[in-house]
């Protein structure tokens, strides 16, 4: 199958390439570029010399609509909602890696994201996709919104809890903590090395987009209105995300009775991993995979369930997700061009 990446010379999409130049039935026909469009690929990502040439496009909706039967968006939010309908309506699927899709609530887009929503009908037409939860409706979607990076560690870690009623829904605190590649591959101040090397820093406390996206998953999971406490800190280190959830426990279960619901929670499921009993997941034991592993500790003192949970941001928390979701949409085995140990060390 022929598809297309636009958003070329971002990390996203060369994620994307990394992963697709592995996968037995997906050739990418186009990769499209803004800012880049007649330079070569390799000319901007020298490590991929003699095995991607490739020039990059630039962005035409009717040729492109001609050429490939799928597109990846792993372009900045804003940009999406104003192509893909063009796309669709020519019968063109489309796996968005930014947020333009994920909400349902435009008062909400607007306020986090600082626009108007997609026009409704496709808002409508657009399916959240996060693989562990809602496959079945994965399969028939023409537009997939695949879920920011946060967002996937957190309710991959909180989903069994929540689903199977162990924990008090409102007493969700989650203290997640990001490696700089998740700000993307453009130039600012925030992850300059001199600013970001030998330091630790919270920032968007209270306004990241990522609030309205987790509280709409677990709303939509729980059947009523859930807020949750969200703050994102940035690491020194290049990939990786760690969220760290607090939530009230129910009953007094044991450690082990929670690993033993979660392990059967995710028993079908290939890119979650729970660690048994006494065993915390790092970052670096999912780095550059599509994993996600989770920890869980029932702590009886205070009655808090502590839940570690941790993903590559650039491959479960963006480009490894739209792959997988790919392969659901076109019904290829979902671990398809994904099947690899995390790099290590
Ligand atoms: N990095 C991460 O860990 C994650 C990223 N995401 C989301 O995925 C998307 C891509 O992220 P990422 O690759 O990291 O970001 P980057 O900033 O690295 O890349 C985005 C690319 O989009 C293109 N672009 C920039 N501005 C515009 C514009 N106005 N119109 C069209 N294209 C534009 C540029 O490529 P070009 O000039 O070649 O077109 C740019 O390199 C974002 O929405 C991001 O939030 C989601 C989860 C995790
Ligand atoms: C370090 C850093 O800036 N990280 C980004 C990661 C979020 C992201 O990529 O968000 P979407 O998938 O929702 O677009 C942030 O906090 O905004």
């Amino acid at each position: 199958m022929d598809v297309a990446i636009i958003g070329g010379t971002g990390y996203g999409a060369v994620e994307l390439l990394r992963f697709l130049h592995n996968h037995p039935h997906v050739e990418v026909k186009k990769v499209i570029s803004h800012s880049n469009s007649g330079t070569d690929l390799a000319e901007v990502y020298p490590h991929v010399v003699d095995i991607i040439d490739m020039e990059m496009a630039e962005l035409d909706v009717d040729t492109l609509a001609e050429e490939v039967e799928l597109v990846f968006f792993a372009t900045p939010s804003n940009v999406s909602k104003n192509v893909i309908p063009a796309l669709v309506d020519k019968g063109v699927r489309c796996i968005d890696l930014s947020g333009d899709f994920r909400l349902r609530d435009g008062e909400k887009y607007q306020a986090y994201y600082g626009e108007e929503i997609a026009p409704r009908e496709y808002i409508e037409k657009a399916v959240y996709g996060l693989p562990e939860i809602n496959k079945q409706a994965i399969k028939q979607t023409s537009i997939l919104a695949n879920p920011g990076c946060y967002p996937t560690a957190t309710t991959l870690g909180l989903m069994p809890a929540f689903d199977k009623d162990l924990v008090d829904r409102s007493s969700v605190i989650i203290d997640a903590k990001t490696g700089v590649s998740g700000a993307g591959r453009s130039l600012s101040l925030n992850v300059h090395f001199s600013e970001m090397n030998e330091n630790f820093k919270a920032y968007n406390i209270g306004v990241h987009k990522h609030i309205p996206e987790i509280e709409q998953i677990l709303t939509d999971r729980a059947n009523k209105d859930i807020q949750v406490i969200f703050t994102p800190h940035i690491v020194p280190m290049t990939r990786g995300i760690m969220s760290t959830i607090y939530v009230d426990m129910k009953d007094n279960y044991s450690t082990k009775q929670l690993i033993d619901t979660y392990q059967t929670y995710y028993q079908d499921h290939p890119f979650v991993r729970v660690r048994k009993e006494g065993v915390l997941p790092s970052t670096r034991e999912v780095y550059g995979s599509n994993y996600c592993d989770i920890g869980l500790y029932a702590d009886e003192r205070t009655g808090k369930l502590i839940i570690v949970s941790v993903i590559d941001n650039l491959v479960k928390g963006a480009s490894g997700q739209a792959i997988q979701n790919m392969n659901i949409m076109y019904g290829w085995e979902e671990k398809t061009g994904l099947d690899q140990l995390p790099i290590y060390p």
